[in-house]
């Protein structure tokens, strides 16, 4: 397969119908979920010429972890809906690739099976803040001891996103003997609280709690991003959730410029939603993000063909970063700016 909309298709014909539209739905109409993807088309790179350019530099250190490449894999829930393997398949194929792997809080195998079953994966855990503060405790020591590198807070979710897809399919459980294993407590399983009460307090609590950085994934709005400076945040993912939160949020790539600005570069500025192409990656990166993350990409190459697929959609995307990178005349990834880009239409 040749573009990651190929294995998309190939996903959809392999999955069950409930589980591809969990997948790939959004929120609402949908129309943020929409955005992200066609912002990036109404977006258009400006290369250079004559550069001499050297060897192809496209690494990264974020927050002291290593990847080869300016893609990671953003956190989704439930990959054993896709693949039997599940995340283990998902890290594996992260490793090979030599990029993060940010595990869902909601994964369908434990924090420390994803590790055990990839050794050398540079792994971050995403977080979402329950209430009960002695359980995201037991889910930051748990975390911690898997060796995951980060914690990434998901601040975009004080309550579900209204998912009409779900709903119509009834898909609220997942099936019979998979789980969220990271919720095991005791005998039980317990539910994943979005609460609305969640404030910087917690964010204050959680970074006495754990000396890991703390990144927060969904900031939107630039003054949010201000606040997070002030409360010693270590980089922000800017995000809306791919569409699954609150609807008619403008697409991340439109909201970056504004955050990366409120932030100065004083932290990293990472960013998800709608990147399907390495020229969408080379325009997020000129427009101020030091990487992006991919969440349904990798979905469907686990659905299409398990560890291999989610690999071969990691290495597509990598593929086509270089190729763009050269034919904008650019060696490293640095040399990006914002001048390269323009508004299309
Ligand atoms: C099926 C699915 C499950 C997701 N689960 C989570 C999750 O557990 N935690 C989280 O913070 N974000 C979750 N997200 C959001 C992703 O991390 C990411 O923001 C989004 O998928 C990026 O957009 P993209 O799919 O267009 O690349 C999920 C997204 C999808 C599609
Ligand atoms: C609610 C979670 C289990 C997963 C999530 O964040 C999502 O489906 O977008």
């Amino acid at each position: 397969m040749e573009s990651l909309g190929e294995f998309e298709a190939a996903a959809r014909s392999r999955l069950d119908p409930a589980y591809y539209d969990y997948f790939a739905g959004g929120a609402g109409d949908e129309v943020t979920l929409r955005a992200n993807e066609a912002a990036f088309d109404r977006l258009a790179l400006l290369p250079r010429v004559l550069r001499g350019a050297g060897k192809l530099q496209l690494d990264v250190t974020l927050l002291g972890s290593h990847a080869a490449m300016p893609v990671l894999v953003a956190p989704t829930a439930f990959h054993r809906l896709a693949d039997p393997e599940g995340e283990r398949a998902t890290a594996r194929a992260a490793r090979t690739a030599e990029t993060i792997m940010i595990v869902s809080m909601a994964s369908t195998v434990a924090v420390e099976d994803v590790a055990a079953a990839a050794p050398g994966a540079e792994l971050w855990f995403q977080l979402y803040i329950q209430p009960d503060p002695a359980f995201t405790e037991t889910l930051v020591r748990r975390a911690e001891a898997a060796g995951c590198k980060a914690l990434v807070v998901t601040v975009d979710s004080p309550t579900l996103g209204a998912r009409a897809r779900d709903r119509r399919n009834g898909f609220h459980d997942l099936p019979e003997g998979m789980y969220c294993e990271n919720l095991r407590d005791g005998a039980r399983v317990r539910p994943i609280v979005m609460s609305p009460e969640l404030s910087w307090a917690h964010i204050d609590q959680l970074r006495d709690m754990t000396a890991l950085p703390i990144a927060l994934k969904g900031v939107a709005h630039p003054a949010d991003a201000r606040l997070a400076l002030d409360h010693g945040v270590a980089a922000l993912l800017v995000s809306n959730h791919g569409g699954r939160q609150l609807d008619t949020v403008p697409a991340a790539i439109d909201l970056l410029p504004d955050i990366v600005s409120a932030v100065g570069g004083a932290i990293p500025v990472l960013l998800d939603g709608g990147v399907r192409r390495g020229t969408d990656v080379l325009k997020a990166l000129a427009l101020g993000a030091a990487a992006v993350a991919v969440g349904r990409p990798v979905i469907w190459g686990l659905a299409a063909d398990g560890e291999r697929g989610a690999g071969r959609v990691l290495s597509l995307l990598r593929s086509e970063v270089e190729r763009a990178l050269t034919l904008c005349g650019c060696a490293s990834i640095d040399e990006l700016e914002p001048g390269m880009v323009r508004r299309a239409c």
